[in-house]
């Protein structure tokens, strides 16, 4: 595995001789030029992919965060969870939302998304995954390791905490030890890390630096709010021709421009990508007129294509979390080590967050792997800069909440191992009684939690075709997390990362052989209307 063990395949915000593409957040200066692709959202897809894309063409990447590089609170270990308590409604880096079930949920809103916040957690999908998503064996797996090679990195030692849930994952959860290990596998396993081994964060936003620098635009604090839409003559689809963005501090209402490159041979043109997450693309295609008609009519949106599946099938892997009392404040401390059940089915892992600026708590969580509940996402408002309404429907079927209960049971074992009570020094614990099945069954209703793992929204084979190209319309794609129709099980940020390298490569191979395909090959209900001015 190339995974680096020293930082030394990667480069971290800030370190010296680290060359970044042009990145301005003036607008002005972006409005109305034209570029071979368009990404809009540099998260866990779209930096790869735009990095990957620029071997061959311009670029441009609309970012509505500002820039991760140099700060602090992005890219050291010790201050991880701080953003997640730090947030304002428009412009901190992360962005706070709340389920309809009233479940509170987190988005990242700064170049590298949400891998900028996250835990850092890194594990390959398993191999029935990738063939069940069609992908191609032989590059998921040279995409993994191209990743890999540039902000993976294996943990040294593991901090004390980890060490001590590591033990009892094996020792009070029945999950045996598997030592080091990308993949994803049943049992406790030590993971990789976005963290080097001096703690510093490498975000998506790093794999810029491994494109060709002078290919690529990166536009910051500026929030894309539709795509632009033309249409080539009677009987040919809409084709998407460029997007309209705002300030994303709200300064001034002016809207502005960007165009693709209307070259000549139409073979030869570009798209418009979103990756801008399982909130964001499908909110910018809603926006965009693609969406259910009854919704684009409620907000007067005029139509491009009624497309029924757009904001359907989003999930959550609902999340069973205890917080431990501990008579210390302990550090910040990011996930090392995950443990997995035989049947795959649970994950569970720990870290240790901020409540407040200055205190932490310790706290063990369990997800379920594979949910089958699944929500809608729908407009709230035609503002781009705010949430959209989402509610995921956690643990509406049966079927999740039998394993929420498993989930509770087995965490409350994990937490009530002597290893962790003697950490925690705590009596009050020592004594506690496990849940009965019928108490497990309630707070598993009362007390969902997220693990920020929301995927779908705009699937494949519903929203968008194998290629990622949207259905009913020409030169758009989606390529995120919304593009997911289930959770790759394990924690999802490696294949996002991965997905972004992968479908840049077939791109790339898919112009050098000029065979553009520009019809759905399976899915897809769409009625598609003469594109009106925008
Ligand atoms: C708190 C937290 C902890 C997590 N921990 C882990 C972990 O340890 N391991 C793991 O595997 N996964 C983890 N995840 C999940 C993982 O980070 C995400 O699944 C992944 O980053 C999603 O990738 P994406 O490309 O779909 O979206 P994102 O990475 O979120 O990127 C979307 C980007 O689009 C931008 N954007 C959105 N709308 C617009 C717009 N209108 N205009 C312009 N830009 C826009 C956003 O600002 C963002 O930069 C965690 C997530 C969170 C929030």
């Amino acid at each position: 595995q190339q995974v680096s063990s020293q930082g030394e395949g990667g480069a971290h915000a800030g370190s010296k001789g680290f060359s970044l593409p042009y990145m301005t957040s003036n607008v002005e200066e972006v409005s109305g030029k034209s570029f071979d692709y368009i990404v809009v959202g540099g998260g866990a897809s779209g930096c790869p992919l735009v990095a990957t894309l620029s071997q061959k063409y311009s670029l441009l990447l609309i970012e509505r965060g500002g820039s991760p590089f140099n700060n602090p609170m992005i890219s050291e270990a010790t201050n991880f969870g701080l953003p997640l308590i730090q947030t304002d409604e428009f412009l901190s880096i992360a962005q706070r939302f709340v389920s309809e079930e009233g479940v509170m949920n987190l988005r990242g809103r700064v170049l590298g998304g949400s891998t900028a916040i996250n835990n850092g957690f890194y594990s390959r999908a398993s191999e029935d995954y990738v063939k069940k998503l069609g992908w191609d064996k032989k590059l998921v797996r040279e995409a993994y390791e191209w990743i890999e090679s540039k902000v993976v990195f294996q943990p040294n030692d593991l901090t004390e905490w980890q060490s001590i849930v590591k033990d009892s994952l094996v020792h009070a959860g029945g999950l045996p030890y598997k030592g080091f290990s990308l993949e994803h596998m049943p049992g406790t396993k030590v993971g990789g890390s976005i963290f080097d081994r001096n703690g510093k964060r490498h975000t998506a936003a790093d794999l810029l630096a491994y494109g060709n620098l002078d290919r690529i635009t990166v536009l910051l604090n500026a929030t894309v709010k539709n795509v632009i839409f033309h249409n080539n003559g009677s009987g040919s689809k809409p084709e998407a021709s460029g997007v309209k963005f705002i300030k994303s501090n709200g300064n001034g209402d002016q809207v502005y421009e960007v165009y693709l490159s209307r070259r000549k041979d139409t073979e030869s043109r570009g798209d418009v990508i979103l990756s801008a997450g399982a909130l964001g693309s499908p909110q910018i295609l809603l926006l965009s007129g693609i969406g259910p008609y009854e919704q684009l009519k409620h907000f007067n949106i005029s139509p491009i294509v009624d497309a029924t599946e757009v904001g359907k099938g989003i999930k959550d892997n609902p999340c069973f979390r205890l917080s431990l009392d501990s008579p210390k404040t302990p550090r910040s401390d990011i996930t090392q080590v995950v443990g997995v059940t035989k049947d795959s089915q649970i994950i569970i892992q720990s870290a240790i967050g901020y409540i407040t600026n200055n205190e932490t708590t310790l706290k063990v969580a369990a997800k379920l792997a594979y949910p089958v509940s699944q929500g809608k996402l729908e407009l709230k408002n035609i503002d781009p800069r705010q949430n959209p309404l989402v509610r995921f429907n956690y643990l509406f079927e049966e079927k999740d909440l039998d394993q929420c209960v498993r989930m509770g049971h087995l965490l409350e074992k994990i937490a009530q191992s002597n290893l962790i009570i003697s950490y925690l020094g705590s009596e009050q614990n020592e004594n506690a009684e496990l849940s009965t099945e019928e108490e497990l069954r309630e707070l598993c209703k009362t007390d969902v939690q997220t693990y920020c793992h929301y995927h779908g929204g705009s699937s494949i084979g519903s929203v968008v075709d194998k290629d990622y190209k949207v259905y009913g319309v020409n030169r758009l794609r989606v390529l995120d997390g919304s593009t997911l129709p289930d959770a790759p099980g394990t924690n999802p940020m490696a294949t996002l990362l991965m997905l972004g390298r992968y479908q840049g490569i077939k791109i790339l191979d898919e112009r050098d052989h000029n065979s553009f395909t520009c019809f759905p090959e399976h899915g897809g209900q769409y009625t598609t209307y003469s594109v009106p001015e925008m």
